[in-house]
């Protein structure tokens, strides 16, 4: 099939006669628990671990994923078979709730029970335990004591091993009769997406119901074109030179193969007359032409700092000025750019954040001057770097809240606080997250300026906001779609890269990771800002902080600053440091290394002090 072309789902209806107990154990049983697996966590983003130690939960999450959907009626639920940034023997699992967002916290509880029961006779009384909640939730279903309707969607990165570990899940989903829809190798937000749209009842109304791949690819364009076309009056719709050509580093994973799809499309709206702002898109890194995630794409560039590896044929010679990395499940984006003296700039998490917000807020203040109709607001976790929390509380004056690591957290944080809640993490997972009081503003604008002239500003505003919840993935961060939020409010705004990065700049810091015997000996207060556990290990690394803001003396500016925290996702702790200077986050960040390997059964020799070395 030709590279470009869309994909459609396979469905495989459920077993008319859902498998009997003793089948139903002997299916689990054929997968025992590894003997290296004291516990299985569900983590920051799902189960995470080498894939050889993945068939029993995977096995067990099929059997679950199904009595999910029965619980909520026959709504549609997903299960992402991926590993994200991890290296490529890495796998794992990201469970989608019918709105297409995150698994519910308290089934959160029941999917690492499940995946946790020594046995199958423990697994079978805990599955019974859930098929009877299901049944005693739609009573009318189950007239005939069967579950109700089940529909699991599925979909998988491009790993060598998720087509076995995706075979077992629609196995055992089958077997206990759901219907399963296999979307083949997506990307994690376009599977969120899916079941986002399959549950059509839960969809904002201005969003138009589309759960397949072209529905989804069309759905973006054609909000990004709509985005782009108000684009005419202010930069008379003209590209800067420097943002003519995307380069697109696709880490080697699926979200290459995808995004490439839009060339199709754009090629169409090009045909259509439609080009104002379009730029042209150059997708390098995809799937077999490196090694997923390594020395590429999100997780590398952002935690490392340094410009990604262009393994494709057809990055040679291509111009560094305007370029983007996804991670390996496309659902984070980073931005990065090389000057003219060949200096390597990054453009996180963060500066999506500022960008995104303040344009959000600039449009609507176009229609509402006091600010008060629509509440806005950004949530960030303790890895933004501190300048960028300075410049969004001074600058952009909006609301910004700390929460905990992790999607579940932030996006929670977004949508409980705020009607327009931009989240991102620092190493670029993101999203904009519109609530009802949003809808309102936008239709009694809409009432309010009908019939006024099309160039007036505030209209222009209207028409920029109203396609935002179409363009922005409301499901989860997804690389595709920030990417070209990005793009199209550079463009809005005239700005390249350079521009946008002289915003603010960044407090230098450094990140690292540190092997210990069992991460789980560190506990951390809320905001992961401090470690509660080891209490030795905080008041060490307060007296490092302490004397390196002594030792930097910077009058009035951020204070050094330096946290750490068990991985949710990678069997490491990892150590987050920022001071004024480079040398100061290096030397903060390597203080707390020992102090980690010193204090918490560090694995091997005490590491090595951090040097960072700029391009
Ligand atoms: C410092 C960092 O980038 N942590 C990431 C990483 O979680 P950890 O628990 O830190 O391994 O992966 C998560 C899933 O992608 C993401 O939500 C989170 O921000
Ligand atoms: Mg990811």
């Amino acid at each position: 099939m030709h590279r470009n072309m869309p994909t459609s789902p396979k469905i495989y209806h459920g077993n008319s006669t859902p498998l009997a107990d003793a089948e139903l154990a002997a299916l689990i049983d054929a997968h025992p628990k590894p003997s290296s697996i004291s516990e299985y966590s569900y983590g920051t983003a799902g189960f995470r671990y080498e894939a050889g130690l993945l068939p029993c939960v995977f096995v067990r999450m099929g059997i679950f994923t199904a009595l999910r959907s029965a619980s909520l009626g026959g709504e549609e639920v997903g299960a992402m078979i991926t590993a994200s940034h991890n290296a490529e023997p890495d796998n794992g699992m990201k469970l989608a709730d019918s709105h297409g967002g995150m698994l519910d916290a308290a089934w959160e509880e029941h999917a690492v029970s499940l995946a946790n029961a020594p046995d199958s006779k423990h697994a079978l009384a805990l599955i019974h335990t859930l098929s009877d909640y299901a049944k005693g939730n739609h009573p009318d279903a189950t007239a005939d004591g069967r579950l109700p309707k089940m529909v699991v969607h599925i979909g998988r990165d491009t790993r060598s091993h998720s087509p076995p570990l995706a075979a077992l899940v629609i196995r055992a989903a089958r077997a206990m009769g759901a219907t399963v829809i296999d979307h083949g190798e997506v990307s994690t937000p376009m599977l969120h997406h899916f079941v986002m749209h399959a549950n059509g009842h839960l969809l904002p109304s201005s969003i138009p119901q589309r759960c397949n791949e072209s529905g989804y690819y069309e759905i973006m364009a054609m909000s990004y074109a709509a985005l782009l076309r108000t684009g005419t009056v202010g930069s008379g719709g003209k590209r800067l030179p420097t943002t003519s050509t995307l380069v697109i580093d696709g880490a080697c994973g699926i979200g290459a193969s995808k995004v490439d799809k839009f060339q199709r499309i754009f090629a169409k709206l090009r045909a259509e007359g439609c080009t104002t702002g379009l730029p042209v898109l150059h997708t390098v890194n995809f799937p077999g032409e490196g090694p997923l995630n390594e020395e590429c794409g999100a997780e590398f560039v952002q935690k490392q700092q340094l410009p990604p590896k262009l393994y494709s044929k057809s990055a040679a010679g291509v111009s560094k000025e305007y370029m983007t990395s996804f991670d390996g499940d496309a659902d984070r984006v980073v931005f990065h750019f090389e000057d003219k003296s060949g200096k390597f700039h990054l453009l996180d998490g963060d500066k999506i954040a500022v960008l995104v917000s303040s344009f959000i807020q600039d449009e609507l203040r176009c229609i509402d001057p006091d600010g008060k109709a629509v509440k806005c607001g950004v949530v960030q976790t303790a890895y933004a770097n501190g300048s960028s929390t300075l410049y969004l509380k001074n600058v952009v004056k909006t609301n910004v809240i700390i929460a905990k690591t992790g999607v579940k957290f932030v996006h929670a944080a977004a949508h409980h606080h705020f009607d327009v809640g931009v989240y991102f993490e620092a190493n670029g997972h993101g999203t904009v997250l519109f609530g009802p009081k949003f809808y309102d503003f936008i239709a009694s604008a809409d009432a309010r300026l009908r019939g006024t002239p099309r160039h007036n500003r505030a209209n222009i505003a209207l028409r920029r906001l109203r396609v935002l919840p179409a363009l922005v993935n409301q499901s989860v961060g997804d690389a595709m779609s920030d990417m070209m939020l990005v793009d199209a409010i550079l463009f809005l705004r005239g700005w390249d890269l350079s521009t946008w990065a002289r915003l603010y700049s960044d407090m230098p810091s450094k990140q690292a990771k540190v092997k210990v015997a069992d991460r789980t000996v560190i506990t951390t207060n809320d905001n992961e800002t401090a470690a509660t556990a080891p209490v030795a290990l905080q008041i060490a690394l307060q007296a490092a902080m302490d004397a390196m803001a002594t030792q930097e003396n910077a009058d009035g500016g951020p204070k050094p600053r330096c946290f750490v925290r068990p991985s949710g996702t990678e069997d490491a702790v990892r150590v987050y440091a920022e001071a004024n200077t480079q040398k100061g986050a290096d030397s903060l960040a390597s203080e707390a290394m020992v102090l980690i390997h010193k204090l918490c059964g560090g694995v091997g020799e005490p590491p090595q002090p951090l040097i960072t070395n700029r391009l």
